[in-house]
């Protein structure tokens, strides 16, 4: 199965230049950042630690501005938060003081809405919570806690679900039980997904097209397709395809950091800092 096509993007953003006012001084993160994600895809965004990947992701829910460019929804601005972007982070911020139902809820709570309860029992039974609505998160493991998260991000069905290194705190056995949870939700939604991930693996299993970005400040340095059908097997994820693919990556990646520590570790002179354009 494939990505929904569609010739307008789901998302579009361009031209993302973000400048953070610092102690020290103006630092890009992100500069002049393009990317089209075309609606029911699934895209990862990797690079080198410090590139700009949090920030051009948090850039795309609206959560904080742009120095210039614009990201577009249904070629709409995204210029704060917006109820079709649901948010995952690595860790799943669950309210201590609430069982799982009240977490759940707490965003409906918020906005005065009434959750649609019937959805929710179905996404709690796919991820495999049912009868843990009035647990609390103390007494859910880190996998059940990032499971009630998802669930909790796609309770009001959003278009678009944002992911920032959502499964990097689990172990590895887990994390693949959750790469796989979200490729059977996709398969049953085909909500468009925006995932940060330090996982090549990771990346190549879940996406349409991984891109990867340049060392700070931030840009796409190259996009990869991924073609490989869904539901993706472990026979494809041990083929030499997505061994050479993953090396691929994993030397653009390593490369860029290279080139930017040319000394063997010693850092080449930092850029100087560049106002928003
Ligand atoms: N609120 C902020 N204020 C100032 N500088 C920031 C802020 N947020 C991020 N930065 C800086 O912007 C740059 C990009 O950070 P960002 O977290 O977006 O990168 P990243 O690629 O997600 O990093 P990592 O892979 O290590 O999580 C870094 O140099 C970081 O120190």
């Amino acid at each position: 199965m494939t990505a929904k096509q569609s010739t307008q993007p789901k998302l579009r953003v361009s031209g993302a230049t973000k400048v953070y006012n610092t102690r020290s001084g103006d630092l890009t993160a992100i500069d002049r950042c393009s990317l089209d994600v075309m609606d029911g895809e699934i895209v990862s965004i990797v690079g080198p630690s410090g590139c700009g990947k949090t920030t051009l992701l948090w850039s795309m829910s609206g959560l904080h501005g742009l120095s210039s460019g614009e990201v577009l929804l249904d070629g709409v601005p995204v210029t704060g938060p917006n109820p079709e972007i649901g948010l995952v982070f690595q860790e799943a911020n669950l309210l201590p003081w609430r069982d799982l139902d009240a977490n759940i809820n707490f965003p409906f709570e918020i906005k005065g809405t009434k959750p649609d309860r019937a959805w929710i029992n179905e996404l709690l039974h796919r991820v495999g919570l049912d009868g843990f609505g009035g647990r609390y998160p103390r007494e859910l493991s880190g996998g059940m806690q990032q499971r009630a998260a998802l669930v909790r991000a796609l309770s009001y069905k959003p278009s678009l679900l944002l992911m920032d290194e959502p499964f990097g705190a689990l172990d590895a056995f887990t994390r693949e039980e959750m790469n796989r949870l979200v490729e059977e939700i996709w398969m049953d939604t085909h909500t468009t997904i925006v995932l940060i991930t330090h996982s090549i693996e990771e990346a190549i299993f879940l996406s349409d097209r991984v891109v990867v970005m340049s060392p700070r400040p931030g840009r796409v340095a190259s996009i990869h397709e991924i073609p490989f059908p869904r539901p993706r097997s472990l026979d494809i994820m041990a083929s030499s395809e997505v061994f050479n693919l993953m090396n691929t990556i994993k030397m653009e990646i390593v490369g860029s950091r290279q080139s930017r520590y040319p000394q063997g570790g010693t850092a080449a002179a930092p850029q100087p800092a560049r106002a928003a354009e």
